[in-house]
């Protein structure tokens, strides 16, 4: 059986593979995380998945699995994570009232396959108040989170609703990942 290799920092996307019962070990991609914002939010998602997973898998022994992830917000241009309070409130200010696409691409390589892929999820927020915003800013939730929340979180009374996969906005989208999982690679979750 091949080794499973989670390239990744995020506790969140851990948390979600470990839940499916999956031995993995976590090792962190420190790739930049630079980004040009003409291009399309699914192409962005997919080449940073992509990039995160082939930092490990040239590192790794060939008998490895590397999976990775990346997540954005879109909503009239790409949203990644805030650099400071500053820009929390403003991004928050821009998805109050409403309705965003949270992007995760995903990719999945070994020494025979790259697979690079991504899945969209629809997001209404209600609308929010600075006292909110504000108020939510000082929990600290915001800062590491693309768009500046978390859905998983406190960052949850914001939400009207969501379209999609639920645990794509977390990080990883779980159910298309186990798809690939067991159609190319031979692993099955269940
Ligand atoms: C929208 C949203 C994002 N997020 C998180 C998921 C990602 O961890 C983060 C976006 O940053 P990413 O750059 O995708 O990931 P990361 O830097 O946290 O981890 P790594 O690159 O090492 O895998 O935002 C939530 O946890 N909840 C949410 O509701």
């Amino acid at each position: 059986m091949k080794k499973i290799i989670l390239a990744s920092n995020s506790p969140r996307r851990k948390e979600i593979l470990k839940n499916m019962g999956l031995n993995f070990k976590t090792i962190s991609s420190d790739i930049e995380e630079k980004v040009d914002e003409n291009e399309s939010p699914e192409s962005i998602v997919m080449s940073l998945a992509f990039r995160k997973a082939n930092d490990i898998f040239v590192k790794s022994d060939k008998d490895s699995i590397i999976i990775a992830a990346d997540t954005i917000v879109f909503y009239n241009k790409v949203i990644g994570k805030p650099r400071s309070k500053k820009e929390a409130k403003e991004m928050l200010r821009l998805l109050s009232d409403n309705t965003h696409y949270v992007y995760t691409g995903v990719s999945i390589i070994d020494d025979k396959n790259k697979i690079i892929d991504f899945v969209k999820t629809k997001v209404v927020f209600k609308k929010l108040t600075d006292k909110q915003i504000d108020n939510y800013i000082e929990t600290g939730e915001p800062l590491d989170k693309a768009g500046a929340y978390a859905i998983q979180g406190v960052g949850s009374v914001f939400v009207d609703s969501i379209e999609g996969d639920y645990f794509n906005v977390v990080g990883l989208p779980i159910s298309r990942l186990s798809d690939i999982l067991s159609d190319v690679f031979n692993i099955h979750i269940l």
